[in-house]
């Protein structure tokens, strides 16, 4: 039996992917689960991923062949750019089944890849493949990480009617509070969010990130 794949992505580029995807890779691992965790594409970096080495720290792990192997992150390009950008500065291209064949390789060893992308959904991977496209075509489904600072209500709706557009499947929304100012604003984007769900008919859970703590109550709920 293969295991599952959960895309997770964001309101834009550092907004807690990183943190979120080794957080739930963490808890995982506590319920005893075959996780691992991939970074789709690294950009502003060379060798292993620095975001694939911040999920192994928190998920208490060394790194394991794959990363070694190039598995957990196909590509990696050293300007700190967009993927599109990056790979034709060092005349190289994106291939949607390069990605898929290192995904599915992870699949046949462990019981759940979380799959980080890069920046926000609409980034693209190739000049013509945005990342919200290709896990549409992959169907796999999605962990949305928001922030909570002034702005981040547009680019969280934004991101919530590019997943309706696509019919992406919306696991849950984590609202990252992470470096916030305002609290009052910080409130009420978190309801505001809540709010859209609903009014978007989105089913999807909302759940709160506090530093290293993440309000889901068991993680494993996310991923039966
Ligand atoms: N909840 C948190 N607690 C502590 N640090 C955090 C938290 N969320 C984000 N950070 C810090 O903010 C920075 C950006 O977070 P992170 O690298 O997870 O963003 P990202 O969305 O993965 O970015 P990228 O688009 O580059 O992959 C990092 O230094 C990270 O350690
Ligand atoms: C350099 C670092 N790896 C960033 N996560 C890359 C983010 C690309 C965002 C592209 C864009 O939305 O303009
Ligand atoms: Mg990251």
């Amino acid at each position: 039996m293969k295991g599952s794949v959960t895309a997770i992505s964001g309101i834009g580029t550092g907004v807690g992917k990183t943190v979120v995807t080794g957080l739930l890779a963490q808890g995982l691992q506590k319920c005893d689960r075959k996780v691992v965790t991939q970074k789709i594409v690294q950009t502003g970096c060379t060798g292993i991923s620095s975001d694939i080495l911040e999920h192994r720290r928190l998920m208490g792990s060394s790194l394991i062949d794959v990363d070694y192997e190039g598995v957990t992150c196909p590509y990696s390009f050293g300007y700190p750019a967009s993927p599109h950008l990056a790979a034709r500065l060092e005349g190289a291209a994106v291939e949607v089944m390069t990605l898929r064949r290192a995904t599915f390789t992870l699949q046949k060893q462990f019981d759940h890849v979380l799959l980080e992308g890069v920046g926000g959904l609409l980034v693209p991977l190739a000049p013509d493949l945005l990342f919200a496209d290709y896990i549409r075509d992959a169907g796999y489904p999605l962990i949305l990480v928001t922030a909570t600072g002034l702005g981040s209500i547009n680019h969280t709706l934004l991101s919530l009617e590019a997943c309706i557009a696509r019919r992406i499947t919306l696991k849950a929304v984590i609202c990252n509070r992470f470096g916030e100012i305002d609290t009052l604003i910080g409130d009420d984007t978190v309801e505001m969010t809540r709010h859209y769900l609903k009014k978007y008919g989105l089913r999807a859970p909302l759940f709160t990130l506090v530093g290293d703590t993440l309000d889901c109550g068991c993680i494993e709920s996310l991923f039966l």
